[in-house]
């Protein structure tokens, strides 16, 4: 009985190991390995009050006054969530509509695609990458229209990332990445055929800054072509759960406050653009683009015992695992402001430089 008893805990245990392991899947993305989770450019002793620093620095996004401070702080969120959001969701640092019979893999390069299919671009042309992040956008977009692409991240962790997998990829003649702010860049007037954010100017504390850098690098008669954050015209600033829901996103992803829809167009237009093309990509007929997150939740959990066990263990820096709960809870947000309605995404805006200055 005795030996019966310890075969079935055994086979249990053994069961419940391989379902942990193979069932849920690696945790691992192509990339980033749970061993190598580290603080980015932060020494992993500086991990937790770095943390502590931007969660105050963030908790009431609405009440931010020092907006100059906004990039140091987005910087410092870089540093601490760029090697979980690689180990958990891959290179590309964004979202994209489901597509039935379509992996994520395909379906988010695929959004990727039709962004430089938007703006238009030939091979050799050189093209802006606003807000690179490790470059995922980048290869994917250099790949399938053979442009040189140009990324921009504040974050050097990011950039050193981005390098190394363009080089890995073999796209390093056509990938270039360099540290800078996206509302001061280091570029030339007049000096891209073309240039596009993914999911990156939400960062920005005055969208009219951005975009008017923007304005500035790119040739006259070239396109510009954005996804934003928004919330959308279902948001109801006097309706506590969607001021709880948007809050909760704005904290749990540096964002100094998210705009609404109907403010983009009308930022272009002041900066010069013109307006070629609006919509809301995760309208219907497209497929929620919430769903990878919400099928992902039990991978979380065995993420966090992970992250866990691994921080008990010394490997992970301390503070790992607030920074990971903190991405925990702001994906139950996201997954309330896709469900709900009141927040998208992907809101796509594809603007022109005017051929010649607008006369006033
Ligand atoms: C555009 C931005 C980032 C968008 C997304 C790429 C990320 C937003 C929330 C992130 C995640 C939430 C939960 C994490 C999970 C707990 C962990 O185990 C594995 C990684 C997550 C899935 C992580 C991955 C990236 C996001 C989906 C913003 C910042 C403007
Ligand atoms: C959510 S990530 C998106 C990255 C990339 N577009 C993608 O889809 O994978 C946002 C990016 O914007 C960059 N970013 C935010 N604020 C910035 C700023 N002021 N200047 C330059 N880059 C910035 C971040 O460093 C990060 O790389």
């Amino acid at each position: 009985m005795d030996s019966l008893a310890l075969f079935c805990t055994g086979a249990l245990l053994a069961g419940g190991l391989i379902w942990f392991v193979c069932i849920l899947g690696p945790a691992e993305q192509k990339g980033k390995r749970a061993v190598d989770l580290s603080g980015g450019s932060i020494s992993a002793e500086n991990v937790q009050d770095n943390y502590k620093q931007y969660w105050s620095f963030f908790r009431r996004p609405k009440e931010i006054e020092t907006t100059e401070k906004v990039p140091d702080f987005v910087d410092t969120f870089y540093n601490l969530v760029t090697d979980i959001y690689e180990w958990g969701w891959g290179q590309s640092f964004h979202f994209s509509p489901s597509i039935p019979g379509k992996s994520h893999r395909d379906a988010t390069r695929l959004h990727e695609e039709m962004a430089v299919d938007l703006i238009d671009v030939k091979p050799g042309d050189r093209i802006l990458d606003v807000g690179c992040g490790v470059g995922g956008p980048m290869r994917a977009i250099a790949a399938h229209s053979r442009a040189k692409v140009v990324g921009i991240t504040i974050n050097d962790y990011q950039v050193n990332r981005a390098r190394l997998h363009n080089k890995k990829a073999g796209l390093d003649s056509l990938c270039e990445v360099v540290c800078g702010n996206f509302l001061k860049m280091q570029f030339p007037d007049n000096s891209f055929d073309g240039a596009y954010s993914i999911e990156a100017t939400c960062h920005a504390p005055k969208l009219e800054e951005v975009y008017a850098e923007i304005f500035r690098v790119l040739k006259p008669g070239s396109l510009y072509v954005s996804y934003e954050w928004v919330t959308t015209d279902k948001f109801r600033a006097e309706n506590p759960e969607h001021v709880e829901i948007i809050q909760g996103i704005e904290r749990g992803d540096a964002l100094p406050g998210l705009r609404s829809y109907a403010d983009i167009a009308e930022t272009a237009r002041k900066v010069g653009f013109e307006i070629v093309k609006e919509s809301d990509l995760s309208k219907p007929p497209a497929q929620p683009w919430w769903t990878r997150l919400k099928m992902g939740r039990i991978a979380y959990w065995r993420n966090h015992i992970v992250v866990t066990v691994l921080s008990a263990l010394g490997i992970a820096p301390k503070g790992t695992v607030d920074v990971h709960e903190m991405l925990f809870v702001t994906a139950d947000y996201l997954t309330r402001g896709g469900d709900s309605g009141i927040f998208s995404p992907m809101h796509m805006i594809l603007c022109r430089k005017p051929e010649s200055p607008a006369s006033s």
